[in-house]
């Protein structure tokens, strides 16, 4: 990888090969990066302190992801002046994301809403959009340079809520590259975000004007824990996984389960269940209990191992009032799962998504509320120590966003942001399929391709 800084303007390259690994010289794409500027609110907009939840606390990391446009009718010569102006527009609504972050008196995360402005960067690349490949198994060296990172942020508060770059490709196409850091939205209200930008990009009102006031979702005083809250719990690594993700490689893949497999893998996710399932389990219940126990088996953890699933429900519609629409917070909680490893891979499918049902039920008014109560007394973070944290971007709808140009010809993630993540994403034909995207040390990763192929 080259970084040449000359005169503001950086050139960035890196190169992979078909497996998106980065070896070889196959593939090679640089992007002049010109000089970074500030889009501030198109008006006056309110300033002070904006309080972020407890919800949003925990949860303050950087999500990178593209949108790749391509349009039959018009090239990419406007792109930058209209999304740049469309971004000066919505941040009228969405305020507090040309704020910068700071610590509250409290010691909690929270926005000074300076009206500084979102860092909007824009970047030219060498070749035609379609020659940076297969992006459902992403390279973070190659798509990373789609996206502005802040150079020398020593930590979180000094990179801003958001940074937007907007890449032009010699074939006409352009890719709008986002990091947006994940304590201002969850996936669905960043998805209501960058929709509603493209609305505005494209002269039409908001479908979903953000609310904007995260206070429904304070601590209760005095703070209520009523759960046993075993997302944070820290299990030993007691079979030295971390040391093999050391020793070996880590390879990404990416696994098509298609409407077939999908439909093959829910028979067997409910036989042996001793109708405690019932007979029929959600998409999530069977894929997420599969990939749980497989890369359980693949990371070939001792009997006796703890470990964790962890992943993210939606609570909106939960919560007692439910959100408001346009809630623009994060509006999910984690709930989790611990079982011992031999237990889960010695028992059929069905006990794991027997797990994974119960851990969804958990999620009700309370257990948030207690959730939200528990970051008030400890602080903690959720322990990924032994754990599978799974994350399901399948039903977000980036694939709708239109600044003018259509619907994205492909939208995704740079990268999976920890070795314990994998994404589900949507795929395919009227998105019908889902891709499992995860990082595996190289032996493990052959076992779980083996334990896929299965199905
Ligand atoms: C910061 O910048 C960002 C951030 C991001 C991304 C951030 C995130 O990842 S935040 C986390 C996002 N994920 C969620 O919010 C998870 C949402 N899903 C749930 O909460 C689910 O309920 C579940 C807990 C995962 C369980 O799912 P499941 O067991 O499948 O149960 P249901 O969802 O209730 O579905 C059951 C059944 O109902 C039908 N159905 C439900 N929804 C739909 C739908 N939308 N369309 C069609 N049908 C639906 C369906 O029949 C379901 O059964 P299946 O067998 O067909 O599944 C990103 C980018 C940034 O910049």
């Amino acid at each position: 990888m080259v970084a040449e800084n000359n005169n503001k303007e950086i050139t960035l390259s890196a190169s992979m090969d078909n497996n998106n690994n980065i070896k070889g010289s196959k593939f090679h794409l640089e992007v002049v990066q010109k000089e970074p500027s500030l889009v501030k609110p198109e008006s006056e907009t309110r300033k002070g302190l904006y309080f972020l939840s407890n919800l949003d606390q925990n949860i303050a990391v950087i999500v990178r992801t593209i949108y790749c446009f391509k349009s039959e009718e018009k090239g990419n010569e406007e792109a930058v002046q209209v999304i740049k102006k469309a971004l000066s527009q919505v941040l009228v609504h969405y305020y507090p994301l040309a704020g910068r972050l700071t610590i509250s008196p409290e010691g909690k995360l929270t926005v000074d809403c300076t009206g500084e402005g979102v860092v909007f960067v824009e970047g030219e690349a060498n070749c035609k959009m379609n020659e940076i490949g297969d992006i459902t198994k992403p390279d973070p060296e190659t798509l990373g340079k789609l996206v502005y990172d802040v150079v020398d942020a020593k930590n979180i508060l000094e990179i801003p809520p958001v940074t937007a770059q907007v890449t032009k490709f010699k074939c006409g196409g352009f890719v709008l590259g986002l990091c947006m850091n994940h304590c201002m939205f969850d996936g669905i209200g960043a998805m209501e975000f960058v929709n509603s930008w493209g609305q505005v990009a494209r002269g039409l009102p908001l479908a979903t004007p953000p609310f904007s006031d995260r206070a429904i979702l304070n601590a209760r005083n005095p703070p209520k824990i009523e759960n046993l809250h075993q997302e944070f719990e820290e299990i030993e690594d007691k079979s030295n996984i971390n040391s093999l993700y050391t020793k070996e490689p880590t390879l990404y893949r990416s696994f098509c389960f298609d409407p077939e497999k999908i439909k093959k893998l829910k028979v067997q996710a409910i036989e042996n269940s001793e109708s405690l399932l019932g007979n029929t389990c959600t998409t999530f219940e069977a894929l997420s209990a599969f990939v749980w126990r497989a890369r359980t088996k693949s990371l070939k953890m001792l009997s006796d191992q703890k470990t964790k699933l962890l992943f993210a429900v939606d609570g909106r519609a939960k919560f007692e009032p439910p959100l408001p629409k346009g809630y623009f917070g994060n509006g999910i909680v984690l709930t989790n799962s611990i079982c011992e490893a031999g237990e889960l891979i010695e028992k059929p499918l069905s006990f794991a998504v027997g797990l994974v049902r119960e851990a969804i039920k958990m999620v009700t008014d309370g257990y948030m509320r207690s959730a939200i109560d528990y970051f008030e007394v400890t602080r903690a973070r959720p322990s990924l120590s032994s754990t599978l944290l799974i994350t399901t971007w399948s039903r977000l709808g980036f694939h709708t966003t239109d600044f003018g140009w259509g619907e994205p010809v492909l939208s995704g993630p740079v990268a999976l942001p920890e070795k314990e993540v994998t994404l589900f994403l949507s795929h395919g034909e009227q998105r019908r399929s889902i891709n499992v995207l995860l990082g595996l040390p190289a032996s493990a990763m052959d076992v779980f391709q083996e334990q896929f192929l299965q199905i």
